[in-house]
């Protein structure tokens, strides 16, 4: 399908329900760190939006990294770490912020590459989850949100580097309406 026959479709997520999503997550993570001083990781580009919104939430003391890996698609080659963090993180508490867990690949890669660093916990939380889609299993601590098998751009998540600028996330819908049905299913229309 070519990218013109995709179109940006419906609101899935609007602002001000990702907002209360990020405050009650942090309020739980506020709990759960208080008396640790985790690194945070954000995954780039997709997660910088919620990473930043979350950790503006957060009470306890944490190091905020940034960590870019090269693409890879449906196990097709490994990933590869193009920019890594730059925080020792032996004996560190490591927490994953991710915009989506998909097929789980990414996750996976990320998960093994940290717990070789560190001895301690290595903990996952994530805006969207999508276990339609997982290839992999992996283990995700906090999900803002579960989706079903929908493609979805805005607040951080692109298509081929657009509408990462959206404030709400949105689905991308295909000519056939197939994502609109799903929506249908969620309660969303
Ligand atoms: O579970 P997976 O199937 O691995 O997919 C999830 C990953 O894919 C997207 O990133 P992408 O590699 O597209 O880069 P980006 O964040 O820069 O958009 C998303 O931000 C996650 O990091
Ligand atoms: O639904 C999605 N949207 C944007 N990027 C993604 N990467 C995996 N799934 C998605
Ligand atoms: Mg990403």
């Amino acid at each position: 399908m070519s990218e013109e026959e995709f179109q940006l479709g419906e609101v899935v997520f609007s602002s001000s329900e990702i907002e209360k999503k990020i405050t009650d997550l942090a309020q739980r993570l506020n709990q759960e760190y208080a008396a640790s001083r985790p690194v945070l990781v954000c995954v780039l580009k997709g997660a910088v939006f919620f990473a930043v919104d979350l950790s503006r939430k957060l009470s306890f003391d944490f190091d905020l990294e940034f960590i870019a890996l090269s693409r890879f698609r449906s196990g097709a080659g490994k990933a590869v770490i193009e920019k890594d963090v730059e925080t020792e993180l032996r004996n560190r508490e490591v927490l994953i912020v991710e915009d989506i867990v998909d097929t789980g690949l990414t996750l996976h890669f990320l998960i093994n590459t940290f717990r070789k660093r560190t001895l301690k916990e290595v903990r996952v939380c994530t805006l969207l989850d999508c276990p339609a889609r997982r290839i992999i299993d992996v283990a995700v601590d906090y999900a803002c949100f579960e989706i079903p098998d929908i493609y979805v751009v805005g607040y951080g998540l692109d298509f081929k580097g657009r509408f990462r600028n959206l404030n709400e996330i949105r689905v991308l819908k295909d000519p056939y309406g197939r994502s609109t049905q799903i929506l249908k299913q969620m309660g969303k229309e």
